[in-house]
Parts: C-alpha cells; structure tokens; sequence
C-alpha cells in the first residue's frame, strides 16, 4: 500500500533523484570505493575482465574453499577462478583489497549486434579510499603484467621454422608454428652440475634483468654459442633453456632465407621472450673468413659461384648481415630474446661471431663425464648413487673419460637394457672400456707416428743448427 502511494505521490523522475542522493550521501561517508570491471565493455570484450580472471586464479589456486575450474584450448593445465558471487581478499604492498566475482542473468529483451552471454559477468574491486592511488597507479598493471606471466606459463609453447623459400603462410607470417612438446629439462640434462648451475643462473640474471639492461643502455638479449661433438646435448640444451624460462622457439633455417633483407623481416616477425636459434651455423652457410672474401658475402650452398656480388639483389647471406641479425640496430626490434648458435666444428667459424660480447656465453658440450654418467643412470635407470655397487662405480669413473662417448652412445646403451638394470651397467661398462681401449690404441699409434716424423726430420734440423753456427 505504501509503495503504491508512494508511486503515485512521487513521480519516477523525482524517486530516481532521491535514490542518486542518498547513494551519494552513503558514498561521501563510506571508506571505500569500488571499481566495476564488466566482462563486456560496451560490444568488446574487457581485458582487464580477463587478466583479473587469470591473476586471481593463481591466489584463489591457495585460498579458495570454491573453486571454478577450467582448461582452455591449446593449454595442457588447468587454471582455477573465484566461483560466481564469491569474493576473496587480496594484499598488495600492504594494501588490502576485495575482489568480487558478481554474476547476474541477463535480460531476454537485451538486444545487441551480436550475441552475448546467457549472464553479465564481472569483478567488482574494493578498496579502502586512501589507497586508491596504489590501486590506480600500480596494483592494476601488477595484475595485468602477472596476467600475462601466467598466460604464457599455461598456453602451451611453440616452435616456430621459417617457411620453405621465405613464403608467407595464410596470415601472411613468414614462420610457421607448431606445440612445443620438447620434454627436455635442466634436471634431465646430463652435464657438470657446475658448470649448469652456471647456465641456469645466467638464463634467470637474464630473464629478470629488464632493469639492469635498461640502466646500463644494453639492448635485452643475450648470444649462446654451443659448441661440441654431435650427440652431446646442444638441441636437449636448448629445449631446456626454452622450458625452464618458457620461451617459444624460433628454428631458423639459414638455408632457406636468401638475402639480409629477408633475414632481418624474419628478425622483426619473431615475439619477445623467445629464442631465435641457428643450429649448424658453419653447415648453413658457407663461413669462411672474411679476409678472403672480398664483398664480405656467402651464399648457401647451392646458391651459385656468382651469387655474392650484390647484397639484396641475389641468393645472399652476408657474415655482417648476421652479425646484423644478432647484434646490430636490428636486433632490439623487441625485447628480451635470446640468440643460440650451435656447431660442432667452432674452429670453422668466422673469429668475428666469436669476439667477445658477440655471443655472450660460450658453452662447451662434451663428452661425458662421471658427473654426467651418474644423471643418466638416475633417468635412465632411476639408479642414486647407493644402488649401484661402490666398486663398478669407481670402475665406470675409471674409463669414462678416456672412452670419450657422448651422452647420446650412453642412452642408446642403457634404453636397450633398461628392463634388466643391472645388466644395462654391466654392458655400459663393457662398452666403456672397448672404446676407451680402441681410443688408447688410436693415441698410441699418433703418437708413434709423431716420432716417426720428428726422428725423419731430426738430421734435417743438426744440418741447420750446424749451418747457423758456422755462420754465425
Ligand atoms: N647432455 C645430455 N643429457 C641428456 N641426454 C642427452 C644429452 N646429450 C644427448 N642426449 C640424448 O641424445 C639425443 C641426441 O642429443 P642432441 O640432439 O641434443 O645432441 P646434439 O648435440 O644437438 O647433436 P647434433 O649436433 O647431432 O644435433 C637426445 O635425444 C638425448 O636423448
């Protein structure tokens, strides 16, 4: 009864008036605020919707007591989100904030050019008046810049290879890209604890440094050059590297690119936190010395004697075009990337790609060694230290240097016993000491082989000093 008189003693107009005055009232006296975060910003979608979606799924993962959870496409993880009208509270540098999750089914009538969610959906954020210049300044790019730390973190990664003589796929990208399933980690990388231990501190001093590199003026990237036998570990080592920071991959394959122009376009198409690597660098592309090369050019094999006499014009790689690549102007077209290069013959490369603060880091892949050997038996064969004998084990440190096999030979070794482990050792053993005698014999008859040719050349080098001393 109340409310229908007071319907027709008050109109619409003035009831709205009132209800905004009081609201105003409460609001001039309340000691927060609040900020609306819609889903749908008016016919877009909000990104600030999706990135506080993403950032509380990481605080919500440990407080919670109701969770949503979901998977999205292309993603192997699960992220978890603040269930409908649910709220949860949030610190930052000493702020404290309260987040809401508030759903509300939309009116039919709604009407819109496209079709929108059965619900409106959105975070409505409180926060005590005093600290609305953190909340403004800083806790929403906080949010936003920890968003795309966990997008990246979730989304599976890719590995990109450029397209066969420089074509552009269907969005007209010159790199085509597939998942990155590369199980390669640091823990399962046989290698000197040391000297990766060096490694992993270096990528993460990277990662983290954009402050550092900004201060000092240095462009954000870092040069890896790998160097050793094959079978030692250096694509392991970049997989690695690539899941340990989670980084997309960029292969690129010199062969197919053909002049500097082309080189520098794939530069610019390649995303921020990747790594741009050149496997083979001495089998890409023809690098012989500079010296000898007057128009300071090389063509891919199979490019054509003439090819090097215009930059652009023809089949064209130059060594300053690639040092260009990596180091030049070029190369800061983005941000944090790193740049690996392997070989397996580094005396073939040009001394100018190995100057220092070219490749920052030069990282010898060796043959394996004890430490490397006890990784391997413990993913191989899940074998620690205790479960296999002392005595075998101060056998296998005996010959392992001298066998020089690669981690690569050893797997192949310990996969095809790896049902009978003690078996797959003793083999292992077995296989060590062939090599590491064959290696003794090869060592012995070179050396024969030296005196040999010193004692041939000995009566040479009297006759000289007698000559030089009867002149003198
Ligand atoms: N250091 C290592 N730690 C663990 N596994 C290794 C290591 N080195 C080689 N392997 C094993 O050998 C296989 C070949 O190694 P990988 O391709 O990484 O060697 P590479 O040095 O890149 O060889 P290439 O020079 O021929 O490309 C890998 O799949 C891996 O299983």
């Amino acid at each position: 009864f109340s409310q229908s008189l007071l319907q027709t003693v008050f109109p619409a107009e003035v009831r709205f008036a009132s209800l905004k005055f009081i609201h105003r009232i409460c609001n001039w006296f309340s000691a927060y605020c609040y900020y609306d975060i819609t889903e749908i910003d008016g016919v877009n979608t909000n990104e600030l919707y999706n990135a506080v979606q993403l950032y509380l799924s990481s605080s919500a993962s440990i407080t919670g007591n109701r969770l949503s959870l979901t998977r999205g496409l292309n993603s192997s993880s699960i992220t978890f989100g603040l269930s409908n009208n649910d709220s949860l509270i949030d610190t930052f540098n000493g702020v404290k904030v309260l987040w809401e999750h508030v759903v509300i089914p939309r009116q039919a009538q709604t009407f819109s050019w496209r079709p929108l969610p059965e619900e409106k959906r959105g975070f409505l954020l409180r926060a005590k008046k005093k600290d609305k210049a953190v909340v403004l300044g800083s806790y929403l790019d906080f949010v936003m810049e920890k968003a795309n730390e966990i997008r990246r973190k979730n989304q599976d990664r890719l590995l990109y290879t450029n397209s066969r003589g420089g074509s552009l796929d269907s969005r007209g990208h010159p790199w085509e890209s597939v998942p990155f399933k590369h199980p390669s980690t640091f823990d399962t990388l046989a290698m000197d604890p040391h000297k990766k231990a060096e490694i992993m501190a270096d990528l993460l001093d990277f990662a983290n440094g954009e402050s550092f590199y900004q201060t000092t003026g240095r462009a954000w990237k870092r040069g890896y050059l790998l160097y050793g036998p094959p079978g030692t570990g250096k694509s392991s080592m970049i997989a690695a590297m690539a899941n340990f920071l989670g980084y997309d991959i960029y292969d690129l394959e010199l062969t197919e690119v053909h002049t500097n122009s082309e080189l520098r376009k794939l530069l610019m198409k390649t995303s921020s936190k990747s790594i741009i690597v050149i496997e083979d660098i001495d089998c890409s592309i023809n690098l012989t010395n500079r010296k000898n090369n007057s128009t300071h050019s090389f063509s891919p094999p199979g490019a054509g004697a003439g090819a090097g006499s215009n930059e652009d014009g023809g089949n064209t790689i130059t060594l300053s075009g690639l040092l260009n690549f990596t180091d030049g102007l070029w190369s800061c077209c983005g941000t944090e990337r790193i740049f690996v290069f392997t070989t397996n013959h580094i005396e073939k490369l040009d001394p100018a790609l190995l100057r220092s603060g070219r490749m920052d880091m030069h990282i010898h892949m060796s043959y394996c060694s004890f430490a490397a050997l006890k990784i391997l038996l413990k993913n191989y064969l899940g074998y620690d230290d205790d479960d296999v004998e002392k005595q075998l084990l101060e056998q296998l440190e005996q010959v392992i240097e001298k066998a020089e096999m690669t981690p690569a030979d050893i797997s192949e070794v310990l996969i095809k016993n790896r049902r009978n482990k003690n078996k797959a050792v003793w083999e292992l053993l077995e296989a060590l000491r062939t090599r590491a005698e064959r290696n003794d014999a090869v060592k012995s008859s070179a050396d024969d082989e030296e005196q040999e040719k010193r004692a041939l050349e000995s009566p040479k080098e009297a006759k000289c000093d007698e000559e030089k001393e009867s002149s003198g």
